[in-house]
C-alpha cells in the first residue's frame, strides 16, 4: 500500500494531482490530513496514476463504517486518532482533532445550520458533547465576538466532515486551534446520523470522547469512566458557571458594521439571575433599554431586591433545574412575593416553573437547534425558534395560578407559561437568537412593557 503523500509525489505534487483526478485542492489538503483518500476518488486516482486498488490507503471513516450496530472491537482502525466511547461499551473510531485529551459527558445533537461557536460557549452545555448534524463545521472560523461567555463549558464536539477551513471575514482562528487553546477535544470521521439515530431512538447516553495523536487508547479505561459517570439528572451544574461576583452590563447587540453598541440611557434596572446567561441575553436586556445588574446563581431574594430592580430576570443554565432549584427556588418565591415582572428564559424558565409549584422531568433526547417551532397559544401564532435544553415543565403540574402559553409543534411539550395573578412568565426556547433566528425577539419588548405597566401602577 501507498501512502497518501507517495501517491500526491507520483502525480507530481498536490496542484498537480488536483487537476490529474479532477478534485479541487481542498481535496487534495484533506487526504493529506486523513493520511488517506475517500472511496469516491479511487477511480480517479487509479486512472491517473495507473496503481492497483491494494496501492490505496482507505479512510478510517470508512474501515470500518461507524454505524453502531457494527461498531468496531476495542483495538483502533489504522488512522483513528480519536474515539467516542458510550456507556453502554459501544465505540465509534474517527479521528480526533482539537485538545488531546479525554472528555465525559452526555452526548447530545444539535440541528444547527450556522453558529457552531455561539453553541460551544453557551453555558447551558456544560456536561455535554456536541454532536453537530451540520456538516460544515468550522467554514466561519472562530472570532473573539461570537462568544456567550469566556469559558466554553461544553466538553468536546462530534462531525461527520473534518473540520473545514475557514472562510469568513471576522475569522481570526482555526476552529481546531481555537479548540486547543480551550482544552476541548473534537472528533470527526463519526456517522453522525447513525449517532444522532440511536440518540433520537434510545435517549442521549453518557460517554466518553478521546483524542490521542499516537492512536492508542485504554478502551476498557474509557469504558468504565462512561459507566461511572452519574448523568446530568441530579447535577446542579449553575453554581459552576455562574459569575463569582455581580456586576453591571451594557453591551449591546452586534449590527453591522459598527459591531456591539453600548447602552447609554438606560429606562428601567433589571437584575439578572446569572445560571450560565449566555451574553447576547444580556444584550438584548440593554438594547431593549434596561441597566443590567447581573448577580451570581445563588444570589438571594434579598440579594436581588437590594438592587431596587425594576424587574427581575431568569436565565438560562445547565444541569438538572431540580438540583439547581434547591437555592434558587426559595430566591425566585421571594421575588414573586413582591410582584415586580419576572422573565426567564430556558433555565429561568423551569425554575420559575418550580418555584410556581410545577414540577420538570428529563427529556429523552432534547431539543437542540436552531429550527425549532413553537405556538403561541394566545396569538396563535408560530415562531421558528433556537433551542437547548434536554428538561421540560410538566403543563399537568403548573398550578390554578399559571397557564401554558407556547407549546412545541415538533412534541407538544412545554415551551412557555406565565402566571395569572402577577407579571411573571417565561419560555423554554431562546429568543435572544444566538445562534438562530430572531422571531422571539418581541418577549424582550413584552417584559419591558410588562415593566413600564408595573412602573406606571406604583
Ligand atoms: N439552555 C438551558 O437553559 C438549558 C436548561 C436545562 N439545563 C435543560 O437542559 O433543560
Amino acid at each position: 500500500m501507498r501512502t497518501v503523500e507517495e501517491i500526491i509525489a507520483l502525480l507530481g505534487g498536490p496542484e498537480a494531482a488536483a487537476t490529474r483526478c479532477g478534485v479541487g485542492t481542498e481535496a487534495i489538503r484533506k487526504w493529506r490530513q486523513a493520511r488517506a483518500i475517500p472511496a469516491k476518488h479511487w477511480p480517479a486516482v487509479l486512472a491517473a496514476t495507473g496503481l492497483t486498488l491494494a496501492d490505496l490507503p482507505g479512510t478510517p471513516a470508512e474501515t470500518p463504517r461507524t454505524e453502531p450496530s457494527m461498531a468496531s472491537p476495542d483495538t483502533p482502525p489504522d488512522g483513528a486518532t480519536g474515539c467516542l466511547v458510550l456507556a453502554d461499551g459501544t465505540v465509534f473510531w474517527g479521528r480526533g482533532f482539537g485538545a488531546e485529551t479525554a472528555s465525559v459527558g452526555e452526548i447530545c445533537f444539535n440541528t444547527g445550520m450556522t453558529g457552531y461557536q455561539e453553541t460551544l460557549t453557551d453555558p447551558s452545555y456544560a456536561g455535554q458533547v456536541i454532536t453537530f448534524t451540520f456538516p460544515h463545521i468550522g467554514n466561519v472560523g472562530t472570532n473573539i465576538e461570537d462568544i456567550e461567555t469566556v469559558t466554553p463549558a461544553a466538553r468536546g464536539l462530534i462531525v461527520k466532515q473534518d473540520v473545514t477551513e475557514p472562510a469568513n471575514y471576522r475569522s481570526t482562528k482555526h476552529l481546531h486551534d481555537w479548540l486547543v487553546s480551550h482544552g476541548i477535544p473534537g472528533l470527526a470521521g463519526i456517522d453522525t446520523r447513525a449517532l444522532t439515530a440511536r440518540i433520537r431512538d434510545a435517549g442521549a447516553p453518557n460517554g466518553v470522547i478521546c483524542h490521542r495523536a499516537d492512536g492508542r487508547f485504554d478502551i476498557p479505561a474509557l469504558k468504565a469512566q462512561a459507566a461511572g459517570w452519574p448523568g446530568l439528572e441530579g447535577m446542579d451544574l449553575a453554581k459552576e458557571v455562574t459569575t463569582r461576583q455581580s456586576f453591571s452590563w451594557d453591551e449591546t447587540e452586534w449590527a453591522w458594521p459598527d459591531g456591539f453598541g453600548r447602552q447609554s440611557a438606560p429606562k428601567h434596572k433589571v437584575v439578572a439571575v446569572d445560571y450560565g446567561a449566555k451574553r447576547n441575553i444580556l444584550r438584548c436586556l440593554a438594547s431593549s433599554g434596561c441597566e443590567v445588574v447581573v448577580v451570581p446563581a445563588t444570589a438571594t431574594a434579598e440579594d436581588i431586591l437590594r438592587h431596587k430592580p425594576d424587574g427581575v430576570f431568569l436565565s438560562n443554565g445547565p444541569g438538572d433545574p431540580a438540583a439547581t432549584g434547591v437555592y434558587a427556588i426559595p430566591a425566585i418565591q421571594g421575588v414573586l412575593e413582591t410582584k415586580l415582572p419576572v422573565f426567564g428564559i430556558c433555565l429561568g424558565h423551569q425554575l420559575l416553573s418550580l418555584a410556581l409549584g410545577a414540577k420538570t422531568y428529563k427529556l429523552a433526547r432534547g431539543h437542540r437547534g436552531a429550527n425549532q417551532p413553537v405556538k403561541d397559544l394566545e396569538t396563535g401564532k408560530v415562531e421558528i425558534t433556537s433551542q437547548n435544553h434536554g428538561f421540560a415543565v410538566d403543563p399537568k403540574t403548573l398550578p390554578a395560578n399559571a397557564k401554558v402559553t407556547h407549546v412545541s409543534l415538533f412534541d407538544g411539550t412545554n415551551e412557555g407559561i406565565a402566571a395569572t395573578d402577577r407579571p411573571a412568565f417565561s419560555v423554554q426556547y431562546h429568543p435572544e437568537a444566538s445562534p438562530g433566528p430572531s422571531d422571539s425577539h418581541y418577549l424582550f419588548d413584552r417584559f419591558v412593557a410588562m415593566i413600564e405597566a408595573h412602573k406606571a401602577a406604583a
